[in-house]
């Protein structure tokens, strides 16, 4: 469905006479899939929604699109979205292709209006001349596909429980039947109970067959384990480990990953069986990283390979990869 290749973006920091290059996406490259949940972790800053903005090709200052692309495969041609202005994108990619739910999407919905004009407003940004009839029968069927009252659509967003308004959030993104969703940390705000709910909403879209794919962003591995096929693990702007969800869990390759995984208290019986570990000292300076291995400096197999050259991402098993110089065969 869609395909990055060796993807370079950065912020661009300017202060008084001086210039900062912060290398938040640097060298990414990965491949999406239909029919699969895909699990974006890491931790605070390792560059997991400028990830989500490259993919949506939503780059403004100071935020550079370097280099690399961004393919979407429509049938058997392809678009390459770094090529396409942000009018073309807003007409024919955002929200008929690929959505987005952003970090603060569950607070971004305008308290003075109600859920009928936001819906409007919304849709009306992409397409100005629709049938406001028609939108809003599409948007009582998916409030009724996810389980919301369709009485909610004339309510005010502060009508709703914390629960109802992510809800409503997803079914707004969803409107216009894109192929991709990306999530981006869309529980982290919630309660426990809430959390459940909406995680439940993304299960249901994903296996009703309403999102073709998802990218669910976050930094809690519980999660991913309940809701993604795949996980891909970011560290300092870079993919350092993918695989299927029940392979990273069971053999994380990574000590990253490793580390990630045992910092968590997780239920799941095979990672408590490894023992609560954790990662000491943090995530570098993305704009002077380390040579070499990113990770090193707080790497405990740390070699000497690892100071000097960035391992290469290498297929360890089909669909399983790993970025670490430990499993390059030398
Ligand atoms: N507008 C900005 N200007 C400058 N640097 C930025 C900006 N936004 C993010 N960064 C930097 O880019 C890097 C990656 O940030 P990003 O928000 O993508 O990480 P993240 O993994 O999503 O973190 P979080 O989980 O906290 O959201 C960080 O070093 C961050 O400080």
């Amino acid at each position: 469905m869609l395909e990055l290749n060796n993807v370079k973006a950065y912020y661009r920091q300017v202060i008084g006479p001086t210039q900062r290059i912060i290398k938040a996406v640097d060298g990414v490259s990965l491949k999406v899939f239909e029919r699969e949940i895909i699990g974006v972790v890491g931790e605070s800053g390792s560059g997991k929604s400028t990830l989500a903005n490259v993919i949506m090709m939503n780059i403004r200052p100071p935020l550079i699109f370097v280099s690399g692309s961004v393919k979407l495969f429509t049938g058997n041609d392809f678009l390459e979205l770094q090529k396409l202005d942000r009018d073309t994108l807003r007409e024919r990619i955002w929200g008929r292709e690929i959505a987005i739910i952003p970090q603060a999407a569950l607070n971004a919905l305008m308290p003075t209006l109600r859920i009928r004009r936001i819906i409007l407003d919304v849709i009306k940004s992409h397409n100005p001349e629709v049938d406001e009839e028609e939108v809003i029968g599409l948007a009582i069927k998916r409030f009724k596909e996810i389980g919301l009252p369709e009485i909610a659509i004339n309510m005010y967003p502060f009508e709703l429980s914390g629960g109802m308004r992510q809800r409503a959030v997803i079914a707004i993104a969803t409107l216009l039947n894109p192929r991709l969703l990306i999530a981006d940390e869309p529980t982290s705000a919630l309660d426990v109970v809430t959390q459940k709910m909406v995680l439940k909403t993304f299960i249901d879209i994903y296996n009703k067959n309403i999102i073709k794919s998802i990218i669910f962003i976050t930094h809690d591995i519980a999660t991913v384990r309940q809701l993604a096929t795949r996980i891909v693990v970011m560290y300092a702007g870079k993919i350092v480990e993918d695989g299927s969800t029940d392979d990273v869990i069971a053999k994380p390759l990574h000590p990253y990953t490793d580390g990630l995984m045992g910092s968590v208290l997780t239920p799941e019986e095979e990672v408590r069986k490894r023992g609560l570990r954790y990662i000491p000292g943090q995530p570098p300076d993305l704009s002077n990283p380390p040579p070499g291995c990113r990770f090193h400096p707080r790497c405990p197999f740390a070699m000497d390979v690892c100071r000097r050259e960035e391992p290469p991402m290498i297929e360890v098993d089909k669909n399983r990869f790993v970025s670490c110089w430990l499993h390059v065969k030398r």
